[in-house]
């Protein structure tokens, strides 16, 4: 979280006057490259061309990526051709459909009547509160998406919705806000960007006007996440009017503006670089209708809220949908005061971890953490990677990361806020594409991030609150795919030994015996057979 919050503190370090005026000359110039050999290198932070690595134009095109030069863009449109996806994003997989999604494909053609409707939400754990809460969506296609739409999502894979999807398009598209919550990585994304995408194309085609004014507006808290969400609206809105820009600190500042300025359908960003931009500049917000909240218990914590606030104040009374796998009654009151006749969405119990998670506390004293990891992280038995280890430090995560490949061999890079972007964005790509094992981060990686590949995460350093500890398991496991959890615990996390237990127990985890045997917690739930045994060996 410490990460998470200070993300944004050294926002107006981050671009000097003169390499500002710089790129808004080159970025509005026609001075287009016509070989890589004729870009110059990308200065520290500047976007790279997503081909070579010299120096990217963010501009609108095709590709919507970041290149440096016309052979480049061919080689890029060449590859994109291929996959129908960025260079450097995973290929897509077609994820299990689990049963609730057989349950829906017999029924898909049929209405539902209110006692059909009711028996599904109470077979997919979907709690609805509010007024005129449409009835969920049972196949993409019955919600008048438009049709280009409807084929990106089938080229992403995805077939049926997810129960968050379900009930949480379906509230969206009738326009009225919401706040929703389910599982870690139980598809919210696509939830919040595909009414995003929808009402904004069916906007533009509409809409006669040349006025090409943001429509839309997705905050996070952290860079990594705004990278992806990024990334899925610009596949999701492939082929329509549709098009995003990203503003993120540590990127320059006026390539930003001017694909602003060039019309833009999506503005996906961090809070702080976002104020920074509207202080700065003349940007007209006044057609924005929908503002996304993602992970908003977070946003709408000490740290970020005044400045979610500030920018809320600005826009003239949006959709305002607010997603998250953890909520709390503040967040509730918060959201209520946000938006008139709100719809409130769960899926299953708030706050839990994953089910498809297996997690495994460990009694660990501090000293011995990295003895500990080590052992783990060499034994094929217990090391299943790729896998992330979660600690509580920058400087943590670039020590751990140096001494796990001194001591295994391994090469494990660190990733925190402190990095450039431009470092940041290559650990992520090596990581993602299987050339690093692991990765050692802090709170930047800990919410909403989609590590497809990832089934093994170890805590290292136990978060400050249990919340996060949730969205850190959480990235073991995508749509329901098993996943295993490590965290280490010693009597330095005894605040958070009540709610911890209450998580294991709640996921039918084994509770290490200090922990069943801590003052702190109270002792008012029956041992595991385990737990029993070891009990009685001792
Ligand atoms: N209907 C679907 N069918 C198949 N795959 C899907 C579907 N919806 C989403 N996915 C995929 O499932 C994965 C998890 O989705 P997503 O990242 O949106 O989860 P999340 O609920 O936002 O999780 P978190 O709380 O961790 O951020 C992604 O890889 C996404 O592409």
């Amino acid at each position: 979280m410490g990460d998470v919050n200070r993300e944004n503190q050294g926002r107006t370090s981050m671009s000097t006057p003169l390499v500002d005026e710089l790129t808004v000359s080159e970025a509005a110039g026609d001075d287009v490259k016509k070989t890589s050999r004729d870009q110059r290198e990308a200065l520290p932070g500047e976007p790279i061309c997503v081909v070579c690595g010299r120096y990217g134009e963010y501009i609108c095109d095709q590709t919507d990526s970041d290149i440096c030069s016309l052979e480049c863009k061919q080689t890029l449109l060449g590859r994109a051709a291929d996959t129908h996806l960025p260079v450097g994003h995973p290929l897509p997989k077609r994820l299990a459909a689990t049963d609730e999604c057989f349950y829906v494909r017999d029924s898909e053609s049929l209405p539902l009547t209110s006692d059909q409707t009711e028996l599904l939400r109470r077979k997919l754990e979907i709690h609805v509160k509010g007024d005129s809460v449409p009835d969920p969506i049972l196949s993409f296609s019955s919600c008048d998406l438009p049709e280009k739409l409807q084929h990106n999502m089938q080229t992403l894979g995805y077939d049926m919705p997810t129960p968050i999807q379900m009930q949480g398009i379906a509230a969206a598209l009738t326009g009225k806000s919401l706040l929703a919550s389910a599982d870690t990585g139980s598809g919210k994304t696509a939830s919040f960007l595909v009414p995003v995408v929808s009402r904004c194309a069916t906007f533009r085609h509409g809409n006669l006007s040349k006025s090409k004014k943001p429509l839309a507006m997705v905050l996070t808290p952290t860079r990594e996440l705004c990278i992806q969400v990024e990334e899925q609206a610009k596949l999701l809105g492939k082929g329509l009017p549709f098009k995003t820009a990203l503003v993120i600190g540590g990127d320059a500042m006026p390539r930003q503006l001017y694909r602003i300025q060039q019309g833009v359908e999506l503005i996906v960003g961090t809070p702080g670089r976002l104020i920074d931009l509207l202080a700065k500049h003349d940007i007209e917000l006044d057609d924005i209708m929908i503002l996304v909240l993602d992970e908003v218990d977070c946003m709408l914590q000490k740290g970020f809220r005044d400045q979610v606030m500030q920018i809320f104040r600005a826009l003239s009374q949006p959709q305002v949908m607010m997603y998250s796998a953890t909520m709390s009654q503040e967040v509730e009151k918060m959201a209520s005061s946000m938006a008139k006749d709100l719809i409130f969405v769960s899926i299953g119990q708030p706050n839990r971890p994953s089910k498809a998670v297996k997690q495994l506390a460990i009694w660990v004293e501090s000293k011995q953490k990295k003895q500990k990891l080590f052992d783990i992280l060499m034994s094929k038995q217990h090391f299943l990677p790729p896998s992330i280890v979660y600690v509580g430090s920058r400087i943590g995560a670039d020590l751990l990361s140096n001494a796990i490949t001194v001591t295994t061999g391994m090469k494990a890079l660190s990733i925190h806020g402190e990095k450039s972007m431009k470092e940041r964005r290559e650990i992520m790509k090596s990581f993602l594409v299987g050339e690093v094992p692991l990765v050692v981060a802090t709170g930047v990686l800990g919410r909403g991030v989609d590590l497809l590949g990832v089934r093994q995460v170890i805590v290292f350093d136990m978060p400050n609150s249990i919340k996060e500890y949730v969205h850190q398991i959480g990235r073991a496991s995508r749509m329901g795919e098993d996943g295993t959890s490590i965290v280490f615990v010693n009597e330095e996390n005894r605040n958070l030994f009540p709610d911890l237990v209450e998580v294991l127990k709640s996921s039918g985890a084994v509770i290490p015996r200090e922990l069943v045997n801590s003052r702190y917690v109270k002792r008012s739930f029956p041992m595991g057979k385990g737990q029993r045994k070891r009990k009685h060996g001792s």
